[in-house]
């Protein structure tokens, strides 16, 4: 058996019997006496399970579970406790133990327990990691050129583009593949947050804060150390916290709310946002020293109608995904199904193309999904239909060529565009120029 564990406990002795008992296992054995050790070997390296003592010196394990299970949820928690109840047994395991063990410890039962969880180790499948690069169109290359870039350096990282085009996944593969892979990667959406509620999430709090500050909290900047942090929706960050995210970012120092005492953090920022941050700040909605801070390494994730020659190999892509999640092996497309998926312009991206194809699978019998399988959203799904027809045998729209498929779709575009070229042929992902040109050649007029 091999794998790393931590026995965190104050008494040597346990510590040392236990330590014997599992390197004899096979096992690679670390030791902690309180909980700011236990933090600091997670911090070094991953751990694949820790023994941790009910009644380990520093935060208390009732604090110490959740917070472990939160910024290291694929570490096994297995707790050791004295004379404790099956309602401390149960507590315990609703916050984050894996497994409960009654101490003085029996070493056969120790033993036993760390087989199994060796085992339910070897047998559980990875999370499934997205491919943010997947594509062969110029945009979609060009972002990975720049990620590649970028990933390495500590600077702060902004990620924009529209709803579901990624944006965490992307966020993701910069912690990933960096060189703080394997410290923690702490995210928080600032979407909808009161300024105090950010406020102590992102820097925590002192004990008597405010009124319901009953104990002191650590926020999640300093369970990043030395790792990420990923905020979501930064363009929505309160006016009055964006200066204290400005002061961490600038000198690596913040005060928990409530305290005086300054601490300092290592952190590498990842934001992104959907919003335009530029305009934002001459709104005076998002502080320009903020914004001049956090986007000198931009990244911006293309919306998929602006690549819709990628949109076959994305939606191939999601159903091998589908066919291994659900046990339906050879899901597939008709041409005309492919074609359907390319002309819509997917204002929810990528989420959207997942979820039209995941519905489809699941309400489909069929292996091979046909146009009348894929069910588009609101006022789309009526166009569309229009447009690629169902399959049924003879259907008379099979006849349509190219041409007037392309035709009509522009027209549609046109249309939700009220008429206005430029954002028409942004949607459609092609210069100005171009619409122009096939709308000559269609024999279109751009009015609607
Ligand atoms: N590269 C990818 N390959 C396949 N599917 C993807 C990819 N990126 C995103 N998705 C799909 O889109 C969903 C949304 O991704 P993600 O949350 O990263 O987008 P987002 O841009 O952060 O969205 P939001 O703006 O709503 O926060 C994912 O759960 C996944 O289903």
């Amino acid at each position: 058996m091999s794998g790393r564990c931590l026995i965190a406990d104050a008494d040597p002795l346990v510590r040392a019997t236990v330590r014997r008992l599992l390197e004899e296992q096979g096992w690679e054995v670390l030791e902690a006496w309180n909980s700011h050790a236990v933090h600091e070997h997670l911090r070094r390296a991953p751990l694949d399970v820790v023994l941790l003592d009910d009644r380990l010196p520093g935060i208390p394990v009732l604090e110490l579970l959740p917070e472990l299970r939160e910024i290291y949820p694929l570490t096994s928690l297995i707790v050791l406790a004295e004379n404790a109840s099956i309602d401390r047994a149960v507590q315990l395991v609703k916050l984050g133990a894996e497994q409960f063990l009654p101490k003085p410890v029996e070493l056969p039962v120790l033993s036993r327990m760390m087989e199994c969880v060796h085992e339910a180790r070897r047998t559980r499948s990875p999370p499934e990691e997205l491919d943010p690069f997947l594509g062969t169109s110029p945009l979609i290359r060009q972002l990975e050129a720049t990620a590649q870039r970028v990933r390495d350096s500590g600077r702060p990282i902004l990620i924009q583009g529209e709803t579901g085009t990624g944006k965490g996944v992307l966020a993701c593969w910069l912690h990933c593949q960096g060189p703080r892979a394997h410290e923690p990667l702490i995210q928080l959406n600032c979407a909808g947050l009161s300024p105090q509620f950010l406020e102590t999430e992102l820097f925590g709090h002192g004990r008597g804060a405010f009124t319901s500050a009953v104990s002191r909290k650590q926020g999640l900047l300093e369970r990043a150390h030395r790792g990420s942090v990923f905020l979501d929706e930064v363009g929505d960050m309160d006016p009055l916290v964006q200066p204290k995210l400005l002061k961490v970012l600038e000198e690596r120092r913040f005060r928990r709310l409530g305290e005086v005492e300054e601490r300092s953090v290592d952190i590498r920022l990842i934001a992104a946002t959907h919003q335009d941050l530029i305009e934002q700040v001459r709104t005076r909605q998002f502080r320009g020293d903020l914004y001049f801070r956090i986007s000198t390494l931009p990244l911006r994730i293309p919306a998929l109608r602006e690549r819709p020659e990628d949109i076959p190999l994305l939606a191939h892509a999601s159903l091998e995904q589908l066919s291994r999640e659900l046990g339906r092996p050879g899901l597939k497309l008709t041409p005309q199904a492919e074609a359907a998926l390319r002309a819509y312009p997917w204002p929810g991206n990528l989420r959207e193309l997942r979820n039209v194809l995941e519905r489809a699978v699941l309400l489909s019998s069929r292996s091979t999904l046909r146009v009348e399988d894929l069910e588009f959203n609101g006022f789309a799904i009526a166009r569309m239909l229009n447009d690629f027809p169902g399959e049924t045998e003879g259907s008379p729209e099979l006849n349509l060529t190219l041409r007037e498929v392309e035709r009509r779709h522009i027209t549609r575009v046109l249309e939700a565009e009220g008429g206005h070229v430029g954002r028409a042929a942004q949607r459609l992902g092609i210069p100005r120029s171009s619409l122009y040109q096939r709308l000559k050649s269609l024999g279109l007029s751009s009015k609607v």
